[in-house]
């Protein structure tokens, strides 16, 4: 309760909007150790939902950082911040009607566990990106372990940093030998299968 301010309750609602996409909006929340391929994965569901016409939008870290949440560094206790406000963020775009993609390490069950409490039941959907820190660190992709090893980079998630590996993920994805576009089809399967976008075949992207 903030003093002085009063919720408005207004004419259009999420069913409404959800109704009118053909979708049942949710966020799918990727997390995993850096360079696991959360950012590539998410990207590539979201170009396939697109290509589907659903109705869809993507968040991630390093985006999210160089804007919004441009005053948080990456200690624990902004780390908290960060994905507390993107689960607030993402529970608005889930009252648009969108399919909500989320790519955050996110390392602390926490913080993950109250964005989940924040969504009604079944929009919540935790995607593990479970690839091994050692096929990580080869991977690499922005040099970041060479640092952090190196002792450039403090409190790195999978190194120094804590990393908790979610209980009771809906879907767990090791993207070791396997392209985007395979382990895309997979989550896409599970949101059909649930019935959250219409069964209309599939797609095929170049990738
Ligand atoms: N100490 C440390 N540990 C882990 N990652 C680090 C660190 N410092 C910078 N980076 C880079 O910041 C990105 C993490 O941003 P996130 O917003 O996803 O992190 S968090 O969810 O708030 O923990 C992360 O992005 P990804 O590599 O895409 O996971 C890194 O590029
Ligand atoms: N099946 C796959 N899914 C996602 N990324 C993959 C896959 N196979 C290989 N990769 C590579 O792994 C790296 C993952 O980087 P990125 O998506 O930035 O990870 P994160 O967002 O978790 O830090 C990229 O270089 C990507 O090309």
């Amino acid at each position: 309760m903030i003093p002085n301010c009063f919720r408005h309750r207004h004419a259009i609602k999420k069913v409404g909007r959800a109704e009118q996409k053909n979708q049942s909006p949710c966020v799918l929340w990727f997390t995993g150790l850096s360079g696991s391929g959360k950012s590539t994965l998410a990207g590539a569901v979201d170009e396939y939902l697109f290509d589907l016409g659903c109705h869809s939008y993507l968040m991630d870290g390093d985006n999210v950082r160089y804007g919004l949440n441009r005053d948080l560094a990456l200690s624990d206790e902004d780390r908290a911040e960060n994905i507390r406000r993107i689960g607030e963020v993402s529970k608005l775009f889930v009252d648009a009607g969108l399919i909500t993609l989320c790519a955050f390490i996110s390392p602390f069950a926490k913080d993950r566990n109250r964005v989940r409490s924040v969504l009604d039941s079944g929009e919540f959907i935790e995607v593990h990106v479970s690839t091994p820190l050692e096929e990580c660190k080869q991977r690499d992709p922005k040099g970041l372990y060479k640092k952090a090893l190196k002792g450039d980079i403090h409190n790195f998630t999978g190194l120094d940093g804590v990393y908790e590996v979610p209980v009771r993920p809906e879907i767990t994805i090791d993207t070791t030998g396997s392209t985007p576009f395979e382990c895309a089809e997979v989550i896409v399967e599970y949101l059909r299968n649930k019935r959250m976008i219409p069964d209309m075949g599939n797609v095929s992207m170049g990738m």
